[in-house]
């Protein structure tokens, strides 16, 4: 249950009737929507392109599935689709009608063997939710446990396979004649999307990303994803323990459960940075129907559920670290790095005229970060960036729509509990913190790079800096000890041996001793930490490193 364009062309040509009868529908609806393009599509009045873009919505709504989850795709694609459109696709309804119970009954017996009377307890008449792919029913197995039971519209992969085959032949026929700024080819396109919907229809798939996802949050008791119940899964059915708790949809509703939507938001903003930047393996849709805040579990007001594995992506530890270097730029507000990192990520091609590139960046990234981080909202630079892409040759690499979709929604869930919350808020002290702990031998690297210049001269500003946003998260000020400790540690071990030669390097440069880089680097250390706290850092530092029983 691949997509294979070429096979399923084929498989389309031995169903003509099919073939036709969908054709002609989509033809239909979209010369309707052609025309208006046409008429009103160069027009510039906001409201006119709104317009345009519900008329877009609704055309997509109606074509079924497949056409939905187009739609949701294209919102990720803020190089392709005008800004004006942008709002108006986020705001597609992944929600159908249900389709019959005894549908639903046959699917789970014919893919699981047995009767439904034998493989649930309880097995309710009516779905929690309908949405494009499947629906999901709250049912009992045997044992008394609650389990979410997905269950994938019936005909599916047939409806996906067939409109799939149309798309492409419509983007190729009339993608040379669209209004729209291609990076690679229409068809190459829906060829990256036909891939990534036909693994979202695989629950067999979804089953072992959720799996995957649990591991990646064993050791972190904030984060939690629903245990997969093997024995009742399949291809079309998936079944997992029912996390129980309201959606982050509405703040009131969460503190009435006792919970405090600024913890959570701040859980899922750092849990979807540790997808990001650590694990590399990240939910694409973390829309508030999917994460669910899981009420009394400690003390903590904070615990997080994600639900549907379906749209999962992995990132290269390479665009790890490149994105890593990033924020560490914008720390620094350093443009010209910035350009070299949007370049490397593929944003920009290598032969740009970075002279033009650099202030437009500055231009929309200063403007933001000029007064505070807080004023930062990643949403407002997408769309900013939206705008630039008309005028500056950028594009987003295929493999970054996701990244892209993850990030915006989980914007937009935060900012629906907190419309005050900024993401970067969050993102920079995260990323801040991750350097000066330095735990990776790539994080180690980095952090050598950013805090000596090419002539080997310690940097204390980069330091200072780095520890003044590691300090504050949304406002707050953080103990930022513990990293104090992780970076003395750091000089006392082998893995310290890079840092502690080029400390040296810095004191004794130009066959002299620079003194003047110690005492600052002593009384920044001091400002930050305090006499006390770094004496009993060293302490602790100096007693792991010489006691052979402490861990
Ligand atoms: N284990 C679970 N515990 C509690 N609720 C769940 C669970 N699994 C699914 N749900 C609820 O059912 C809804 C639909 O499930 P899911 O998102 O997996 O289906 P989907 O067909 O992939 O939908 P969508 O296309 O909207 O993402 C979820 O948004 C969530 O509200």
């Amino acid at each position: 249950m691949r997509y294979d364009h070429r096979r399923d062309l084929l498989w389309l040509l031995l169903r003509p009737w099919q073939l036709i009868g969908r054709l002609l529908v989509l033809l239909l609806h979209f010369a309707g929507l052609a025309v208006r393009l046409v008429t009103q599509g160069n027009s510039t009045d906001h409201a006119v392109q709104r317009r345009l873009a519900q008329a877009v919505l609704k055309t997509l709504t109606q074509l079924g599935p497949c056409f939905i989850k187009v739609g949701q795709a294209l919102s990720t694609r803020p190089d392709l689709i005008p800004s004006a459109w942008l709002d108006e696709l986020t705001k597609l309804q992944d929600q159908l009608p249900a389709f019959p119970l005894d549908a639903a009954r046959d699917i789970v017996e014919t893919e699981l063997g047995q009767p439904v009377g034998k493989l649930f307890r309880t097995f309710p008449p009516d779905p929690v939710a309908a949405a494009s792919l499947g629906q999901v029913y709250k049912a009992q197995l045997d044992n008394g446990l609650r389990v979410a039971v997905k269950v994938q519209r019936p005909g599916l992969e047939a409806v996906i396979r067939r409109d799939l085959v149309l798309l492409r032949l419509l983007a190729m026929v009339f993608g040379p004649a669209l209004p729209l700024n291609l990076g690679d080819g229409l068809a190459a396109i829906v060829d990256e999307f036909g891939s990534k919907l036909f693994e979202e229809i695989d629950y067999d798939a979804e089953a072992h990303h959720a799996r995957r996802f649990a591991r990646q949050f064993r050791d972190n008791p904030t984060v939690a994803a629903p245990a997969v119940i093997g024995s009742h899964s399949s291809r079309r059915v998936l079944t997992t323990v029912w996390l129980e708790g309201p959606k982050l949809r509405d703040p009131d509703e969460l503190r009435r459960h006792g919970l405090d939507p600024t913890a959570l938001i701040r859980t899922g903003v750092t849990a979807g940075l540790e997808q990001l930047l650590e694990h590399g393996f990240f939910h694409a849709d973390p829309h508030p129907g999917n994460l669910i805040a899981l009420p009394g579990r400690t003390g903590d007001k904070g615990h997080l559920g994600y639900v549907d594995f379906g749209m999962m992506d992995e990132i290269s530890q390479d665009d790890r670290l490149i994105i890593t270097d990033s924020i560490i730029h914008l720390i620094n507000k350093d443009y010209e790095s910035l350009t070299d990192d949007f370049i490397r990520l593929g944003f920009l091609r290598p032969d740009v005229d970075r002279q033009r590139i650099i202030p437009a960046l500055q231009e929309v990234l200063a403007m933001k970060l000029a007064n505070a981080v807080s004023d930062f909202n990643f949403k407002q630079v997408t769309d900013r960036f939206s705008e630039l892409m008309y005028d500056y040759p950028f594009r987003v690499p295929a493999r970054f729509a996701l990244i892209i979709r993850a990030l915006v929604s989980q914007e937009g869930v935060a900012l629906r509990l907190d419309p005050g919350f900024r993401i970067v808020g969050v993102a920079y002290p995260y990323v801040a913190r991750r350097l000066l702990s330095a735990d990776t031998a790539e994080l180690r690297d980095k952090l050598l790079d950013v805090l000596f210049d090419q002539e080997g001269r310690l940097r204390l500003e980069r330091l200072e800096s780095l520890l003044r946003v590691a300090r504050s998260e949304g406002g707050e000020r953080q103990d930022v000890l513990p990293l104090a400790s992780s970076g003395l540690r750091l000089l006392f071990t082998a893995d310290g041996r890079m840092l502690r030669q080029r400390l040296l390097q810095t004191l004794v440069r130009d066959d002299r001793l620079q003194t003047q880089d110690l005492v600052g680097l002593l009384h920044l250390l001091q400002r930050h930490f305090g006499a006390a706290d770094m004496a009993r850092g060293l302490a602790q530092s100096l007693w792991k490193r010489l006691n052979p029983l402490a861990v």
